[in-house]
């Protein structure tokens, strides 16, 4: 018998994702104070891929406490321009100040998904995908961001693929969903195995 899914992010496009793939899923955000997290794994040097799937168990933990009859998953996306990590940012000028920043050059994003079944992890995965920014002049991104902001505020790179977004990209390497939050077909491809889903 399938187990009920609980999705422990409040990313909207994560559950709209899953539902859109036929999926039904409960949300359940898990509240995390992800900035001490970062901070405290970028002082030991962890890796983008290693913060990003920590603060996605950590999520995946907090919720599957109160939810032991579900498979419980936790995300998280990282964004790795040149080494460093960049977060959402905070307001408008600094969606501007980041993208003029990446503008011509290439970023990652890393999207890692854990679940939990019984209290403990059982599966992970981290989606990386490398994307090309086209060199943007500074009129636009200062348009770009002023017309957005309301949406590209909640996204880690000050940009939605699936909106205007792509008009920043020349490529992208790697899969759409990973970019929009979630490495939804490893998942799919687990949840089928586990008979979680038909197929
Ligand atoms: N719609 C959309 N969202 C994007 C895109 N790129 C990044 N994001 C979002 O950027 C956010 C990255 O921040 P996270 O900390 O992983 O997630 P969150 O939104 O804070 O939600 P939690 O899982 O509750 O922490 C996620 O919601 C991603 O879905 C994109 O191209 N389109």
């Amino acid at each position: 018998m399938p187990k009920p899914l609980v999705l422990a992010s409040g990313s909207e496009i994560r559950a709209e994702m899953l539902r859109r793939a036929g999926l039904s899923v409960a949300v359940m955000p898990a509240r995390l104070d992800e900035d001490s997290v970062k901070q405290g794994m970028l002082a030991e040097d962890a890796a983008p891929r290693d913060i990003a799937d920590l603060l996605a168990e950590m999520k995946a933990a907090k919720v599957a406490g109160k939810r032991p009859d579900a498979l419980v998953l936790g995300c998280d996306q990282v964004l790795d321009f040149e080494g460093a990590l960049l977060s959402k940012p905070e307001s408008p000028e600094a969606a501007v100040a980041q993208l003029s920043e990446m503008s011509g050059k290439r970023h990652k994003l890393l999207s890692a998904c854990v679940a939990f079944d019984d209290g403990k992890p059982v599966w992970r995965h981290v989606g990386v995908v490398t994307l090309s920014m086209r060199v943007l002049s500074p009129d636009y991104i200062e348009d770009y961001v002023a017309r957005n902001w309301p949406s590209i505020r909640h996204s880690v790179g000050a940009y939605k693929l699936e909106e205007e977004g792509s008009r920043l990209f020349t490529t992208i390497s790697g899969d759409y969903f990973t970019v929009l939050g979630l490495p939804l077909l490893p998942l799919l491809n687990w949840l089928a195995i586990r008979g979680e889903i038909a197929t």
